[in-house]
C-alpha cells in the first residue's frame, strides 16, 4: 500500500462541514458551523492537509446551485454530500439527535422508530458511495461521530468492490455508555459492527473506551483480552483514547487584536466592582442549562450580600432547532431565566444575562477574558472544549473553572478546577462561592495546571497522534496495536 515516506491522502468525513450553507435572498451564504467537532478539526488545518466530506446543512436540488455551493466550499477543501431535506431531517433530527444522542449521553427510556433508522442507514450509504468513488487506494479515511457509525463497514465493502484498500479510522466525539443503555435499541448490533469495521477507533476518555470494549465482548462475543485491541470476524481493531483539544494560539492571538482589547476594556469598565461568571453552551439538554440556572438561583438566595455584585452571562447557542425536545428546552430556559431576574433584579441591574444566540469569535474571547469564573454544568458531555477555551483566555486573570464531574474534560481537569454534581444545587452554590473567593495563589496554581494541560493537548496533537496511529495500521495491518 504505497511507500511509508510518501505523504498520504487524508479524507475527513463528518456529518457537519466546517461551514454551514444557508440560502439568503436567493444567494448562498456560508457561516462557521458551531460545536466542538468543527473547532477541533479546524485546529488541524494548521498542521495537516485534507479534504473534508460532509452534509452542507441545506437541500440543494438544482445542478447549477449545487455547482455554486461546491465552488464556495472548495476553498475550505470541503466537499458537500447533498441530501434531500426529508432524508436529512429523518437522519439528523429524528434518528441521530432524538434517538442516538440521548442514549450516548446515558439517558434511558429512548423509543426506537423504524423510519428514521432507515433514513440513517440511507445517509450512511450515500456517504459511502461518494467517498468510495473518490478515495485513492492507500489513502487514510477518518470518519467522525455518531451520525456515521455504519460508515466504516459500508465504506470497506464498497472499497473492496472497487479493488481499493484504505485505512479507516473512526472517532466518537460523544460519550459511549455502558452496555445496558443500548438495550432499548434493537439495531445496536448494526451500529457497533459498523464501527468495528474500522482499523482504529478513538474515544475521548478511558471510561468511554472501556465501555465500548466491554459492549463488544458482551454483545458480539468479540475477543477483547488484549488491552486496546478487539478481534472480531478475523479482523484486528485498535481502540484508544485520543484527547481532543483546541488551538490555544488562536485565542491568545485574537486577544491581542486592538478591537478585542478595546472590547475587553469596555466590558471591564461596565462590570467594575462586579464579579463575572460566564457560561457558553449549545442549547442542549446534556449541557445541564436548567440545572445551571437553578443552581445560580440557589447561589443568589444563599448570598443576598452579593446582590448587584455578581452576574452570570450565559450564551446559549441555538442548536437542533427542528427537534421538538430542543424547542421545549428553549421555552423552559426562557421561563427559568425570567423568574430568576424577576426574583433577584434591582433597579441597579439584573444578575442573569441570558443570550439565546451565537456570538462572534472576537466577542467570545473578550467574554472569556473578563470572566472571573466559567460555570459548566453538563449532565454528560463527550469532552467540552469551552473549558479549554476559557483557560486559553485566562493568562491575565487566572479565572476559576467550575466544572461538572460529568463533562469528559473533568477526567483531566479536576486538579485545576472546582468539580461538582450538576443535580446538587447546594453543591453548585458552594462551588460558585468558593470559586469567587479563592485566594490568588490557589487561582494561579489551578490556572497553571490547566494551562499546561490545554497547551499540551492541542487539536493539532490530537489529529497528528490519531493519523500517525492510523497510518501505522495502514502500513502494518496485521501487527498488534
Ligand atoms: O453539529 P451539531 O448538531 O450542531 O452539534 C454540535 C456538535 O456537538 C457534539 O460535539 C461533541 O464534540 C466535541 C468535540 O469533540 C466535544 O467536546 C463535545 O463534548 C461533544 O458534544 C457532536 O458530537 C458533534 O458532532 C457536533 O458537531
Ligand atoms: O456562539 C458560539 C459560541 C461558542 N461556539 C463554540 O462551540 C464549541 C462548543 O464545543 P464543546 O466541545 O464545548 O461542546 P459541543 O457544542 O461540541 O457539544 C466551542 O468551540 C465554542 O467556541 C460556537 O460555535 N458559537
Amino acid at each position: 500500500m504505497g511507500s511509508t515516506d510518501e505523504k498520504r491522502n487524508l479524507t475527513i468525513v463528518s456529518n457537519r462541514l466546517p461551514l454551514s450553507v444557508k440560502r439568503v435572498d436567493g444567494a448562498f451564504q456560508s457561516s462557521i458551523s458551531s460545536g466542538g467537532l468543527v473547532t477541533s478539526l479546524s485546529g488541524l488545518t494548521k498542521s495537516t492537509k485534507f479534504q473534508w466530506f460532509g452534509w452542507p446543512g441545506i437541500e440543494v436540488k438544482d445542478p447549477k446551485d449545487r455547482e455554486e455551493v461546491q465552488k464556495s466550499l472548495e476553498a475550505h477543501n470541503a466537499i458537500p454530500i447533498f441530501l434531500d431535506s426529508s432524508l436529512a431531517h429523518e437522519h439528523y433530527n429524528e434518528f441521530s439527535n432524538r434517538i442516538l444522542w440521548p442514549i450516548l449521553h446515558y439517558q434511558s427510556g429512548v423509543v426506537f422508530d423504524e423510519t428514521p433508522w432507515q433514513a440513517y442507514r440511507r445517509v450512511n450509504e450515500l456517504f459511502a458511495d461518494a467517498i468510495a468513488e473518490t478515495a485513492g487506494s492507500g489513502s487514510l479515511i477518518w470518519v467522525h461521530d455518531y451520525h456515521l457509525m455504519l460508515l466504516p463497514e459500508l465504506l470497506r465493502d464498497r472499497l473492496k468492490q472497487r479493488g481499493k484498500s484504505c485505512a479507516i479510522g473512526f472517532s466518537l466525539h460523544t460519550p459511549f455508555p455502558a452496555g445496558d443503555f443500548w438495550r432499548n435499541l434493537p439495531v445496536r448490533k448494526h451500529l457497533i459492527e459498523g464501527m468495528l469495521s474500522s482499523d482504529l477507533i478513538g474515544f475521548h476518555t478511558d471510561e468511554y473506551k472501556q465501555n465500548f470494549i466491554d459492549t463488544c465482548a458482551s454483545l458480539l462475543n468479540a475477543r477483547t483480552e488484549i488491552p486496546n485491541q478487539i478481534q472480531y470476524k478475523n479482523r484486528l481493531v485498535c481502540i484508544n483514547k485520543f484527547i481532543v483539544g483546541i488551538d490555544p494560539d488562536k485565542f491568545i492571538d485574537t486577544l491581542q487584536k486592538p478591537d478585542v482589547q478595546e472590547r475587553i476594556r469596555a466590558l471591564k469598565a461596565h462590570y467594575k466592582g462586579v464579579k463575572v461568571i460566564v457560561g457558553v453552551d449549545r442549547l442542549d439538554h446534556i449541557k445541564g442549562l436548567s440545572q445551571k440556572l437553578k443552581g445560580f438561583d440557589a447561589f443568589l438566595d444563599d448570598h443576598p450580600e452579593l446582590q448587584n455584585k455578581v452576574v452570570l452571562i450565559q450564551v446559549a447557542v441555538p442548536s437542533r432547532e427542528d427537534v421538538k425536545e430542543y424547542q421545549e428546552l428553549e421555552t423552559e430556559l426562557c421561563t427559568i431565566a425570567g423568574k430568576i431576574n424577576g426574583k433577584h433584579a434591582t433597579p441597579e441591574g439584573t444578575p442573569l444575562l441570558y443570550m439565546h444566540r451565537s456570538v462572534p469569535f472576537n466577542e467570545l474571547t473578550a467574554l472569556y477574558s473578563v470572566a472571573d469564573v466559567c460555570l459548566l454544568t453538563s449532565t454528560r458531555d463527550g469532552m467540552n472544549l469551552v473549558a479549554f477555551e476559557y483557560v486559553a483566555c485566562q493568562e491575565e486573570r487566572h479565572g476559576v473553572l467550575v466544572l461538572s464531574e460529568f463533562a469528559g474534560a473533568a477526567s483531566f481537569m479536576t486538579n485545576g478546577s472546582i468539580p461538582f454534581h450538576p443535580a446538587n444545587k447546594t453543591e453548585m452554590s458552594e462551588a460558585i462561592f468558593n470559586a469567587l473567593n479563592l485566594d490568588p495563589a490557589e487561582r494561579k496554581a489551578k490556572y497553571e495546571y490547566l494551562r499546561g494541560f490545554v497547551n499540551t493537548n492541542t487539536s493539532a496533537k490530537w489529529g497528528e497522534t490519531f493519523i500517525e496511529k492510523l497510518s501505522l495500521r495502514c502500513r502494518r495491518p496485521g501487527e498488534s496495536c
